[in-house]
């Protein structure tokens, strides 16, 4: 089984450049299946779910190419409308390939997706939504048989949270029915704005993505289209994390710095100095960092569920007493009894966790329970005296581009045994 080995301490320096977005990336291949005509997908990062996504494409018959960071999909051979358990079962976004296929060959036959486990993860707002616009989804067994007897039609949805994944299911289901779809208390995450334009450049007619209310005229074709991921906005605020508990100064670059506005007051706060400019930010870290008084995840722009873990691993190391609230998932605090084993002083009640920092952790055998459980046990181990074993690669593989190698080129010691 392979392990990450990690001599702490060793303070960071340079430049890493950011990949593409993982939470693009994946619904930008499976609305790809719409269109008419061949798509690429420039910055696509190499990770284990767009492999997983890759291998579903393939199934359903599409013709995939991928060289470095492009992957070209040639959607017009597509002609199954089933995915196999397995592949479901790989990762959450799994789901975001039933619009997709309902859309493209009005019938779908798929199970329950993956992820990470983080609590309960249900699809009902995917389901109830695709439901009023027309498909007729049986569930049997955790199968889930979908026909479109009537073709699609567009609806008024009321979101009773913004869900990321279903507000993408429905924009994508959206784009081929017939007539408007209105989503209210739709998400506004940046990886929405992406996905419309992605569709739009194909010719689809959505308005107001980013915004809580978007609306999707429905069109009859959709051509392919060129198509530049965003940054990886989680990788990124995990790198700055990073910096911050290293006490480095660092420039991560190849990013959107506008979509980690949620991010940088919690890093301001811990004392670091970070400098923003058009495509980068530079970020300083004080020789000891402060607490951060109080952290609420939130739909953005909120500060992100994604990034908690990673700074949690940060405030362990800071002077006094910080607080999370995690409020869209019930269970991700899987990494705090992790972080214990490095030194950590971390307790939890519920959906609140209190850190109070420690002046050092010390090297430690720990092991991932999901991606950025995993990230927040590499970010406290570059800070830990001594060696750390990071073992469950297969989470961090899923959301980070080599992170071994892009943290050694910064001038961390680690390496994957
Ligand atoms: C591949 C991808 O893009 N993953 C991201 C996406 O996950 P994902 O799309 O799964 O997250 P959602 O925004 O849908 O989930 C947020 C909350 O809504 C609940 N919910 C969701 C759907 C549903 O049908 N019913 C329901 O109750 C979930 O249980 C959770 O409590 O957004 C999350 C929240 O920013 C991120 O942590 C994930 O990294
Ligand atoms: C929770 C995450 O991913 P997923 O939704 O794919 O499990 C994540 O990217 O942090």
């Amino acid at each position: 089984m392979s392990k990450l080995l990690i001599h702490g301490t060793k303070k960071l320096k340079g430049e890493v450049q950011i990949h593409g977005a993982k939470n693009s990336t994946l619904p930008l291949m499976a609305a790809s299946l719409l269109c008419a005509g061949e798509c690429v997908l420039h910055n696509c990062p190499a990770l284990s779910d767009v492999d997983t996504a890759i291998k579903i494409l393939r199934h359903l018959g599409c013709k995939v190419e991928r060289t470095a960071g492009d992957v070209v999909i040639n959607p017009l051979t597509a002609k199954n409308y089933d995915i196999p358990d397995h592949l479901m079962r790989e990762m959450r976004s799994s789901i975001i390939f039933l619009g997709a296929i309902v859309s493209r060959l009005d019938r779908a036959i798929l199970s329950f997706p993956g992820g990470c486990e983080l609590g309960p993860r249900p699809i009902d707002l995917h389901l109830s939504s695709l439901r009023k616009m027309g498909v007729d989804i049986r569930e049997d067994h955790g199968c889930l048989d979908c026909v479109v007897p009537n073709g699609l039609k567009g609806a008024v949805i009321n979101l009773s949270f913004p869900s990321v994944g279903a507000t993408e299911n429905i924009m994508i289901t959206a784009c081929l029915a017939k007539g408007k779809t209105v989503i209210n208390n739709a998400a506004r995450e940046p990886e929405i704005s992406d996905l419309a334009d992605f569709l739009n450049s194909c010719g689809a007619k959505i308005h107001g993505a980013g915004n809580s209310t978007i609306c999707v005229e429905g069109v009859r074709r959709l051509t392919g289209c060129e198509h530049f991921v965003i940054p990886d906005r989680i990788a990124a605020a995990t790198f700055m994390t990073a910096a911050a508990i290293t006490g480095s100064t660092l420039t991560v670059s190849s990013v959107i710095p506008e979509h980690l506005a949620p991010v940088i007051p919690a890093l301001e706060e811990s004392g670091c100095q970070v400098d923003l400019y058009d495509s980068s930010i530079r970020i300083s870290a004080p020789k000891h960092l402060s607490r951060i008084k109080s952290i609420r995840t939130m739909p953005y722009p909120g500060f992100p569920t994604d990034a908690q873990a990673p700074v949690m691993a940060m405030t362990t190391l800071a002077e006094g007493t910080s607080m999370f609230v995690e409020n869209i998932f019930e269970s991700r605090y899987k990494h705090v009894g992790e972080l214990l084993r490095l030194g950590a002083n971390i307790k939890v009640e519920g959906r609140v966790a209190v850190v109070e920092g420690v002046k050092r952790l010390s090297g430690a055998t720990v092991e991932a329970s999901d991606l950025r459980g995993g990230a927040a046990l590499v970010v406290a181990g570059l800070a830990a005296q001594g060696i750390t074993e990071v073992y469950g690669l297969h989470h961090l593989d899923r959301g980070y581009e080599s992170i071994e190698k892009n943290l050694a080129l910064l001038g961390a010691d680690i390496r994957r045994v």
